[in-house]
């Protein structure tokens, strides 16, 4: 239950900087979610903030009290990690015991707090049973219950879910969620390589890129207001198209003609667009809507993949070799080798200019 601020907080391995111009103000019950591709550094910041990597540049302050050099016991922090690192020998009530028993606490307090936990996270049924009799969900729903009878005051994730199958990680992932509605004073930081868990559990995204922050925000923001191509492609799946082209009206909208032919306008109201830029337009594949009049994009369907509920439409490579893709609600694999006319409302079509978001300018 706590506030955290990260100030110009840095990492490097010797000559190498891994880390740098950290700043991230937490708010106290916030679950902020930290995104990003491989290596970018996501779990040595959450390493750094429980204390298991030294910080090499900057400060972090837990409540106003400066961390930096604060041995992570006493940082009132506790992680919960891929691997359960559940004792084997001991049943699921020694396993959640086991802190508070080292901490001294008296026996009535140590029940008290793990058959609260217990009932939170629905464990109490499996009290006494070994974490061999349990399922991969229930192992990790133990391991988040030590981390409960303690109370902390942050609670740290490590891609708690990426050991679990898919269907088990979807219910572990709403359990996370009520448990966070039945803790909101908790504050929460998680990471992870998946987009759902992203932009269902988190408050907000820190989507870090670069050795740096390349965007945070609520998910919602980072989905329609990119501040950049980076953070516009690594949010959405499959990833927003990204169409070259050149201002040639500015304005209350914005017109752009596309290198490939096409025209298209932009509600992006460019005071920021100067006649001739080069931009990047920014389509969602789901966005994309057929038409017979004035395309913004024309091309031959090349691939379909048919997921169900919708269907990927692929389509030739331009000659640069990007790659467009759509999104049809329904099944639509007729479409294949068909040449698909395509525009997009202007609300809907984002403006880049040097990887950045004319929005921002
Ligand atoms: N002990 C170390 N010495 C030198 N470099 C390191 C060390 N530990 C990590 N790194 C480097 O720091 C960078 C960040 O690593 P980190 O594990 O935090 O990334 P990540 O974003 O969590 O990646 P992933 O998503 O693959 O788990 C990587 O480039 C990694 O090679």
């Amino acid at each position: 239950m706590a506030d955290l601020q990260l100030r110009d907080v840095e990492k490097s391995y010797g000559e190498v900087k891994v880390l740098a111009n950290i700043n991230l103000d937490i708010k106290r019950g916030e679950l902020i979610v930290f995104v990003g591709p491989s290596g970018c550094g996501k779990s040595t910041l959450l390493r750094m903030i429980a204390g298991l990597e030294r910080i090499t540049g900057g400060v972090l302050e837990i409540d106003g009290q400066v961390v930096n050099d604060v041995p992570p016991a006493q940082r009132g922090i506790a992680m919960v990690f891929q691997s359960y690192a559940l004792y084997p020998h001991m049943t699921v009530r020694e396993n959640m015991e086991f802190a508070l028993k080292i901490a001294k606490k008296t026996k009535a307090e140590i029940a008290a707090a793990v058959d609260k936990a217990a009932g939170i996270l629905q464990l109490t049924p499996y009290l006494d049973r070994l974490p061999k009799a349990l399922s991969g969900g229930q192992r990790q729903r133990v391991a988040i219950g030590r981390s409960i009878v303690r109370d902390p005051k942050v609670y740290l994730f490590d891609e708690p879910l990426s050991n679990l199958d898919a269907a088990l990680r979807v219910a572990t992932r709403l359990e996370i969620a009520q448990l966070k509605e039945q803790m909101p004073d908790s504050t929460m930081i998680y990471v992870t390589h998946d987009q759902v868990e992203a932009m269902t559990l988190a408050t907000r995204i820190v989507v870090l890129a670069g050795g740096g922050i390349s965007q945070v925000g609520t998910p919602l923001d980072l989905y329609e207001r990119p501040q950049n191509e980076f953070v516009a492609q690594f949010i959405g799946s499959p990833a927003m198209n990204l169409l070259g082209g050149a201002v040639t009206q500015t304005g209350v909208q914005t017109a752009i003609k596309l290198d490939g032919g096409g025209v298209a306008l932009s509600a992006v109201p460019t005071l920021a667009a100067d006649l001739g830029m080069r931009v990047n337009i920014g389509v969602r594949p789901e966005d994309w809507v057929a038409t017979n009049t004035a395309p913004i994009y024309t091309g031959e369907v090349e691939i379909t993949e048919a997921l169900g509920e919708l269907t990927l439409l692929y389509f030739k490579r331009l000659g640069d070799g990007a790659q467009v893709v759509g999104k049809l609600p329904g099944i639509h694999t007729n479409l294949r080798r068909t040449t698909v006319n395509m525009t997009a409302d202007p609300k809907k079509v984002h403006l880049f200019h040097g990887g950045l978001s004319l929005l921002y300018r």
